[in-house]
């Protein structure tokens, strides 16, 4: 994965890619934009009161001078963002509704990016992700092809690097979300160099059992073979016929996938949320995201269980989907 992130840097050496970071109050959140602003590796704009934000900077000891501060507050440009706001709420907000919501840090710093005044956002460090999500759904929204957002984790630890999705998004995905999500997700790892081979998971491994939540899954694979025959996917499996060659011998002998799965898409967000943490906090994997795929424009959610590391490089990621 250090490869990956000197990768990612080079590619954005010099590209100005400007990435707005809504927490500003938040310490790990400031440590790891004024890194990235001294770094000059991007442009960090962070949004906060300025008193508070330089209140947390001196006793971060940190200096300011490689980022832009934005005070919704104080914004000189706020009746161009009100105006785009109504724009693109057509209907759902008034201009008075507007003034109000775009003074919450993630609303105004989403309304940044869709304006082009910023090309990608990270948060979430501080908020639910409901409340990280929720603008970008609404404003940015997702990109033509795509009907759901969802959130895939990139999981490494050594040399092994996998893909979890959906961790983050859709809390009951039917059978046509689960494939859409396995296609994006393929999508979305080979960005980082991963030849994707997808299990798509259940509690029953070709027919083992037999439910209304498995049969979701075996429709699922058969939509995403319809939609993509060339992308080398399978199902339902349980993980450790996904993932353990032997047992993907005895339970889905003739399989494409050989037990030799890097792709896992759970089929609910509980499975997918649970079992990210799982792998992350009992099997010491480093998890990188959400990620969220199917977005006309870069915005990430950060567990509020983020470390500064964590920021930084979900940062790096962003920035890397807006020059793709
Ligand atoms: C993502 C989430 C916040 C959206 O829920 P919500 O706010 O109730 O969504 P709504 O139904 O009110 O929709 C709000 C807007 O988002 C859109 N939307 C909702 N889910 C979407 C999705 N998966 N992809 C794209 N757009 C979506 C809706 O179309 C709607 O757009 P509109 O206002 O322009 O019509 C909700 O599904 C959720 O809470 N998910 C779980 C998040 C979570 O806690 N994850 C675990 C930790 S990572
Ligand atoms: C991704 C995720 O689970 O986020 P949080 O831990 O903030 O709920």
């Amino acid at each position: 994965m250090s490869d990956l992130f000197a990768a990612l840097k080079d590619k954005l050496a010099g590209k100005s890619i400007s990435i707005v970071f809504p927490e500003g109050n938040d310490e790990r959140v400031l440590s790891a934009a004024v890194r990235l602003g001294e770094e000059k590796i991007v442009k960090p704009i962070v949004i906060g009161s300025e008193t508070e934000v330089k209140g947390l900077a001196d006793q971060l000891g940190l200096s300011l001078e490689a980022i832009d501060l934005y005070d919704p507050a104080t914004y000189g440009e706020m009746d161009e963002l009100v105006t785009a706001f109504v724009e693109r709420r057509k209907g759902k907000a008034t201009e008075e509704d507007a003034r109000k919501i775009l003074q919450t840090p993630n609303y105004f710093g989403t309304m940044l990016v869709h304006v082009n005044k910023a090309h990608g956002l990270v948060s979430g460090a501080a908020h639910s992700t409901a409340d990280t999500v929720r603008p970008a759904l609404q404003i940015i929204k997702t990109k033509e092809g795509v009907s759901k957002t969802s959130g895939v984790f990139i999981m490494v630890r050594g040399d092994e690097k996998y893909v979890f999705a959906d961790c983050a998004i859709n809390i009951a995905p039917d059978s046509k979300d689960l494939a859409e999500i396995a296609i994006e997700s393929a999508a979305t790892a080979q960005m980082f160099g991963i030849e994707p081979r997808v299990a798509m998971l259940s509690f029953s491994t070709k027919g083992s059992a037999k439910s209304s939540e498995t049969e979701r899954v075996v429709e699922a694979v058969q939509i995403a073979k319809d939609r993509e025959p060339n992308l080398t996917l399978d199902g339902e499996f349980q993980f450790d016929a996904a993932f353990v060659p032997s047992v993907a011998e005895k339970k889905a002998p003739g399989s494409e996938i050989k037990g030799d799965a890097n792709i896992f898409v759970f089929p609910s967000l509980e499975a997918g949320n649970i079992g990210y943490k799982i792998a992350q906090r009992l099997g010491n994997f480093e998890a990188v995201g959400p990620i969220l795929q199917g977005l006309n424009k870069p915005v990430n959610d950060l567990s509020r269980g983020c470390s500064t590391e964590d920021v930084y490089k979900l940062a790096l990621i962003t920035a890397g989907q807006a020059v793709q």
